[in-house]
């Protein structure tokens, strides 16, 4: 269990992918792009837009149920993608970096890029924006909802 959280909203994730764009570039051009999902489908929306690029291809690997890690399971092979030459592989994080792992031996041609990374999953990256500590959990725009927090004054008061 994460022992705190680090909450990402969409104007910063949006930043970051086009961070994650700009930097990418250099590698390029790109055949197409993977998307891990699900976590890599918004991010990989945003860099297609950003660096022209229409393929797009996903893989999907099944490895956590809520905060737990369990035993990874690819639902989804990337077929389009070949042994992953010419192609970019695009995920939201990396955690212990099993996903990433997996996702490699899958396509070991590819440049495979996410947009945070933690210090166990950071090895098996290309390219990532931003470091994330290993005990914190990342919040993504689409895990979250805003939420009514009563006033500091009413903290503590029986009155509602
Ligand atoms: O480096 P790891 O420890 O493997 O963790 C990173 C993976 O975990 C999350 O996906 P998750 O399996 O929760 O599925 P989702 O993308 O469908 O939410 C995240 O989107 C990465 O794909
Ligand atoms: N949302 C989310 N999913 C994850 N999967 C593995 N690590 C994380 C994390 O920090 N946040
Ligand atoms: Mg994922």
């Amino acid at each position: 269990m994460a022992t705190n959280y680090a909450t990402v909203t969409w104007d910063q994730l949006h930043r970051d992918a086009r961070q994650l764009a700009e930097i990418l570039i250099p590698r390029g051009p790109f055949k197409g792009i993977v998307a891990v999902t699900r976590g890599g489908l918004i991010p990989a929306a945003i860099i297609a837009r950003e660096i022209d690029c229409r393929l797009i291809e996903t893989v999907s690997v099944v490895t956590y149920d809520e905060e737990e890690q369990g035993q990874p399971t690819v639902l989804k092979a990337p077929a389009a993608a070949g042994d992953g030459e010419g192609f970019l592989i695009i995920d939201d994080l990396v955690d212990s970096g099993v996903t990433a792992q997996i996702v490699r031996q899958l396509l070991p041609k590819a440049v495979f890029a996410c947009l945070y990374a933690k210090p166990s999953g950071k090895p098996l990256t290309d390219l990532f924006v931003v470091e994330v500590p290993q005990e914190t959990w990342v919040l993504f725009p689409w895990d979250t909802a805003p939420l009514f927090i009563p006033p500091l004054a009413r903290k503590g008061s029986t009155a509602g």
